[in-house]
């Protein structure tokens, strides 16, 4: 299997005992002793006289106008992501996964005034989600794909939550605002969903929508062809599960979550076990000889998800292994999926913490696993899987 150079490295520590992680730059706990030098190429960024010289200089404004261009997305990356969702609350790709249609009828069919709807689509048709083509507005392979991918337009219409939060970014890092995204998913913390199952079957629903894209990622990247019960611990209502058996029909599966959520879980198969319970109260059942935790560990904060390794730890036999699989930061090589959006997001949701690699590792480490590996990502914005075994 394929390892990239952040697990090349954590591989070469994990195999010396009791050796440190070491501190990633930019992270908690990184000492840096003296401020250092301004990088060469950063002073030059700095000069507005250089700009021009580069600019006018053949091969040289290359480099600027890249840079700028980049430096234009970061600006207005808000502004396509708010025509992104006005397309998606208008059902423009919807309707264009029919038919294509001429302005005029489309206007008709959206309510939306010719000449308004006229810059959302030539925006659409910016961003390659539509394109124009005889006359007629017609869905793009992009816009397709959009609207194909499980969970990908609920994902996007719940944003205006975490756009609130993040309207004063000032403010929101600064801790001094309450986060409305906190309250999005209470299925994911219980009390609320506990009263409301349709409340928790919604949620869960999306979840699952949104997990099938996450489960093949991840089975992509895992080996389960010895392994002889799978238990994902905070499994929702079982996406995983039911990809993991159509992969291994002979793999006996245990799905572990609280009460209420396997109340709405479909039994999909006569080789699963349903296991209610709490992570944070109750012990993990025995007799899986390998743990998933699939999009849990982010949502938790460090001194939930230390005591859940140890009783995943505990709860493994000899040998046995632990899959984790989520959005993983890139620490020392940082990404933008999992560095921004989701760093955020789960700064947003106040519980939990996207983590980087060696985070990961040592946490890992702490709770007595062993041979800490994380094979390459596919994509990490879907998920990156680390895996460790029971030492
Ligand atoms: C043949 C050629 C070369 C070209 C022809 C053109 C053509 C046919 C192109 C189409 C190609 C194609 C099939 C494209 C497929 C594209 C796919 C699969 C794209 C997938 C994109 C997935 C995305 C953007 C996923 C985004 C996920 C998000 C935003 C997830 C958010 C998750 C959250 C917030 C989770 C929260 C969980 C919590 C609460 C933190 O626990
Ligand atoms: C973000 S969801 C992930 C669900 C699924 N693994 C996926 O990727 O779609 C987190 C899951 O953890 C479960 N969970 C949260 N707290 C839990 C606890 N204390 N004990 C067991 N499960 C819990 C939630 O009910 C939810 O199903």
């Amino acid at each position: 299997m394929a390892k990239d150079e952040v697990s090349a490295a954590t591989e070469k520590q994990a195999s010396a005992p009791g050796a440190q992680a070491p501190s990633v730059p930019g992270q908690p706990g990184h000492k840096v002793t003296e401020p250092g030098r301004v990088s060469f190429f950063t002073r030059i960024a700095l000069s507005p006289r250089l700009h021009e010289i580069f600019e006018r200089t053949p091969l040289f404004n290359r480099v600027t106008r890249r840079e700028g261009r980049a430096l234009f997305d970061v600006v207005a990356g808000f502004v396509h992501s708010q025509a992104l969702l006005a397309i998606v609350e208008f059902r423009i790709l919807h309707i264009l996964a029919e038919a294509s249609w001429p302005l005029p009828a489309l206007a008709d069919r959206t309510g939306l005034a010719e000449n308004r709807l006229a810059v959302l689509m030539q925006a659409g048709a910016a961003l390659k989600l539509v394109k124009f083509r005889r006359g007629m507005w017609e869905l793009a392979p992009r816009g397709a794909a959009f609207i194909t991918v499980p969970g990908l337009e609920a994902m996007v219409r719940h944003h205006p939550v975490l756009y609130r939060d993040l309207a004063d970014p000032v403010a929101f890092l600064k801790g001094d605002i309450e986060p409305e995204l906190a309250g999005f998913w209470p299925y994911v913390f219980g009390p609320l969903a506990q009263e409301d199952a349709g409340l928790a079957e919604r949620y869960s629903q999306l979840m699952a929508d949104s997990q099938r894209i996450v489960a093949d990622d991840t089975l992509r990247l895992v080996d389960l062809k010895n392994a002889k019960r799978l238990m994902d611990v905070g499994g929702g209502t079982g996406t995983f599960l039911r990809q993991a058996a159509k992969l291994h029909p002979n793999l006996d599966l245990t799905l572990f979550d609280l009460p209420h959520v396997l109340a709405v879980a479909e039994p999909f198969s006569p080789r699963l076990t349903l296991a209610p319970g709490s992570f944070r109260d109750d012990p993990i059942p025995t007799g899986a000889d390998v743990i998933s935790l699939v999009r849990v560990l982010y949502d938790h904060p460090d001194n939930v998800v230390e005591p859940l390794l140890k009783k995943v730890h505990d709860a493994l036999p000899p040998g046995g292994r632990i899959v984790v699989s989520e959005a993983i930061g890139g620490g020392a090589k940082p990404d933008p999926a999992c560095d921004i959006y989701f760093a955020f997001y789960t700064m947003a949701m106040s519980s939990g913490r996207t983590r980087n690699p060696e985070e990961i590792k040592k946490m890992l480490e702490a709770a007595g696993f062993v041979k800490v590996t994380k094979p390459r990502s596919l994509r990490p914005f879907i998920t990156s899987v680390i895996e460790a075994e029971r030492g």
